[in-house]
Parts: C-alpha cells; sequence; structure tokens
C-alpha cells in the first residue's frame, strides 16, 4: 500500500491565497473529501477559486470582526491553515491568521523559506504551530484559472521545521502534501534556499536573459522557434512581481550562481569570437551533457531513457484523444508528450514518448491505423 492510502487527509483546511498554489492545493484537497475555506485580499480570486470548486469563502459572512486582530466569531478552527501567498506577503499574513484564529497548526508554500521564517519570528508569530513548506511542482501561469489538482502528483514537498516547530504542525502538514500525491522532504531552510537557488531561481534569470533576446526580434524569426527554444524560456513566462520578490529574498546564492554562468558565458563568447571553439566551448558543451544527465528522471527517481515515437498528426479537434486511444488499446503507457506546432501548416509533430521496448509496437500501431509515423528511433 503507499503511505497516499495510509495517511488520512485533513478534515478542515483554511487555504489563504486562492492563486495558482493555493487554488491547486484547494482542488486536490477536495477531490479527497477535505472541507476548504478559502480567503485572499482580492474578493475576485476566492470567487473564481470557489466558482471552480475548490471550496468555500472563509470570510465574508455575517457579523464578521472588521479588524484582523479580532478572532473570528463562533469559528471552530480548522485543522491546518495555508498560506499561498508571496514570500514577502506570509509573514503578515501568518500573524493576521494566527491572532483570528483561523486554523490551529499553519504552513506556507513560498519558494524561499530563511528570510519569512524570520521575519515571522520578529513579528512574534507563534512559530511552535507553523511548519515552513514549498511545494516543488508549479507552472510558468498565475491565478486561480491556472490551477490544477495534480499540480503535485510525484513531486517532492520540502518540509522545513526548526527546533520550536511542534509535532502537530509537521503531522497535519505532512498529512496535506500526501493528500496532494507529493512526497515530503525534510530540509534546514538555508539548505533549502541554496538549493532552490540552483534548480530553480537561477534557471529563472537565465532563461529569462535568453527570452529577452526575443523582445525584439522580427515575427518571421520567431517563427522559426522550434521545441529547444521554447524549453529553454518556457519559464521566463512566469509573473515577474512574484520573481522578483522571491529573487530578492534569495539574492545571495543566486547571484553566486548567476556570476559562474556570466563567466561561463563570456569565455565561451571569446572562444568562439577568436576562433579557438574548440577549447572552452568544447568543454561548456562537455560539462553541460554532464550536468543534464545528472538530473533524475519521472518521479525523482534514476534517470531512465524513454523513446520519443514522432507521429504527424492534422490539427483539428479530438485527433490528439484518437492517438492516445491508440497507444491505450496497445496497452502502451505514454510516459511523457511534447507537441511541436509547424508555423502556418494544418499539421503538428507530436512526439510520444515511451518505454523503448514499447516504441515499435506502437510505431506499428499507429501506421497501421493511418498515421504519419516518421523513421526514427523506434524503428
Ligand atoms: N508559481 C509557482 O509555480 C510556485 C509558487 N510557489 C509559491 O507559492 C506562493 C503563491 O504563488 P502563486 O500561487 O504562483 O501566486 P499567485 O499570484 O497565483 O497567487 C497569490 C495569491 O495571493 C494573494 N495574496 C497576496 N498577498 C496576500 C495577503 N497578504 N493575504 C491574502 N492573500 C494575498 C493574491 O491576491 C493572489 O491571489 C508564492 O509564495 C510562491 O513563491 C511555490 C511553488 C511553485
Ligand atoms: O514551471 C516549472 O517548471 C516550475 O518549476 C515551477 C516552480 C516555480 C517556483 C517554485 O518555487 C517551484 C516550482
Amino acid at each position: 500500500m503507499s503511505p497516499v492510502e495510509t495517511k488520512v487527509a485533513p478534515a478542515r483546511v483554511a487555504v489563504i491565497g486562492t492563486g495558482l498554489i493555493g487554488t491547486s492545493i484547494a482542488l486536490a484537497l477536495r477531490g479527497r473529501g477535505t472541507e476548504v475555506l478559502l480567503a485572499d485580499r482580492d474578493p475576485a480570486a476566492v470567487r473564481l477559486a470557489a466558482d471552480a470548486g475548490a471550496g468555500t469563502p472563509l470570510y465574508g459572512r455575517p457579523h464578521e470582526p472588521r479588524e484582523p486582530s479580532e478572532p473570528l466569531e463562533s469559528f471552530e478552527p480548522a485543522d491546518l491553515a495555508i498560506l499561498a501567498v508571496p514570500p514577502g506577503a506570509v509573514p503578515a499574513a501568518l500573524l493576521e491568521a494566527q491572532k483570528r484564529g483561523v486554523a490551529r497548526v499553519y504552513t506556507d508554500v513560498a519558494s524561499v523559506k530563511e528570510r519569512p521564517m524570520a521575519e515571522a519570528v520578529r513579528l512574534g508569530c507563534d512559530m511552535t504551530t507553523y511548519v515552513g513548506g514549498h511545494p516543488m511542482g508549479g507552472r510558468e501561469r498565475s491565478g486561480p484559472l491556472a490551477a490544477q489538482a495534480d499540480l503535485f502528483l510525484g513531486r517532492p514537498w520540502v518540509l522545513c521545521p526548526t527546533r520550536d516547530t511542534g509535532e502537530e504542525a509537521v503531522g497535519a502538514a505532512t498529512a496535506l502534501i500526501l493528500a496532494c500525491g507529493a512526497t515530503p522532504v525534510v530540509m534546514d531552510a538555508a539548505d533549502h534556499d541554496r538549493a532552490v537557488a540552483l534548480i530553480s531561481h537561477t534557471p529563472h534569470v537565465v532563461s529569462a536573459a535568453m527570452a529577452a533576446r526575443f523582445a525584439g526580434a522580427p515575427g518571421g524569426v520567431l517563427a522559426l522557434t522550434g521545441q529547444g527554444a521554447r524549453d529553454v524560456t518556457r519559464i521566463a513566462a512566469g509573473d515577474p512581481e512574484l520573481w522578483l520578490a522571491i529573487l530578492c529574498a534569495n539574492a545571495r546564492p543566486i547571484a553566486d550562481l548567476l556570476e559562474e554562468v556570466a563567466r561561463d558565458l563570456v569565455t565561451a563568447a571569446a572562444g568562439l569570437r577568436e576562433g579557438e571553439a574548440e577549447g572552452a566551448v568544447a568543454d561548456l558543451l562537455a560539462r553541460g551533457v554532464a550536468g543534464h544527465g545528472r538530473i533524475p528522471g519521472k518521479h525523482g527517481g534514476r534517470p531512465r531513457r524513454y523513446t520519443a515515437v514522432p507521429v504527424l498528426v492534422a490539427d483539428r479537434p479530438g485527433e490528439l484523444a484518437l492517438l492516445f486511444q491508440a497507444a491505450g488499446v496497445a496497452g502502451i503507457n505514454i510516459e511523457d508528450v511534447a507537441i511541436e506546432h509547424s508555423p502556418g501548416r494544418s499539421v503538428g509533430l507530436v512526439e510520444l514518448w515511451v518505454r523503448p521496448e514499447s516504441a515499435q509496437d506502437l510505431a506499428r500501431e499507429l501506421r497501421a491505423r493511418g498515421w504519419s509515423v516518421p523513421v526514427g528511433e523506434a524503428d
């Protein structure tokens, strides 16, 4: 039996901040029968989340106190409150929620841990009922409309308890993580911040630096964009306000890494300019292959090779569904999928990533059903 089946999801949860992450958590919890109460400083965000089936509004009931410092009237505290607000807003939101007695214990989801936790201590928050958290799953869109119940499936979710953290907070946060289908990982806050500087925050800036080159490029040039450039720049589309807050709250380790990246780039540029690419540039490319090869595969396991089966599909409704259905009928699990649109053409190239031993069978099955499967790795 998996741990997801053995742990009971929290019965009653408050989500404060109903944007992408808060609403995604709320949807995942609703799917497991948890009662979810929603709050956001923006009433429209609460309405959209509630309309999407993420829960019911926490505030706005008759006779509600106007001052956040006043406790909620006739309110049974939730088992857990999740602060899903930007990193800089976590300490004040925690203090306010604790003063109002919103929940018995609290966690947050901010992408940076050390600075908000220190500020919470400084503000006088009760750190025994709080544990810092960070789900390592997300996307480059914001707001409740971008939320997905499966956003955290199979992803690590970091918890940063301190010496002050009580057992109830860690227990409730762990139950939340398992209810969202994620895997809890306990880390020290400073170690967490250094880790995410490397695997999330610096990549974001590097992605933005590349995407910024496209801002003034002619449309005709960008129409040639393939999957590689899309992969490198996807995260650059993230909300600049949120990302500025994240970067400023974890400034030093990110700045150190950016300087390392910049040194590599300057050396590569000099090598290319001086016709000596075999040296520094070849070395950078080789280190890139080595580094990329160390990224673990799906579900955090060891890197595993899948084979891509390329298929040309017509750009019309239902075509992808037929493709997936054909794979399902053949009993082949699709591990991943990538879609490349051909500009100005009514066809697209879909790559179905499957286990190597299934690739030939899938190619044969799809060809038999009339799809064009270019000869490739699968043959
Ligand atoms: N975007 C991503 O992929 C990930 C984000 N995170 C973290 O999750 C948190 C939320 O990010 P998103 O959901 O992406 O942002 P978002 O912009 O979609 O949602 C944030 C919500 O918080 C609300 N808010 C801001 N200050 C508030 C306050 N003081 N009280 C109540 N509500 C307040 C905003 O109105 C907004 O609805 C951030 O701390 C971020 O670092 C963590 C993992 C992934
Ligand atoms: O879009 C992606 O691939 C991400 O990695 C999203 C993400 C953004 C911020 C985080 O703190 C964690 C995850």
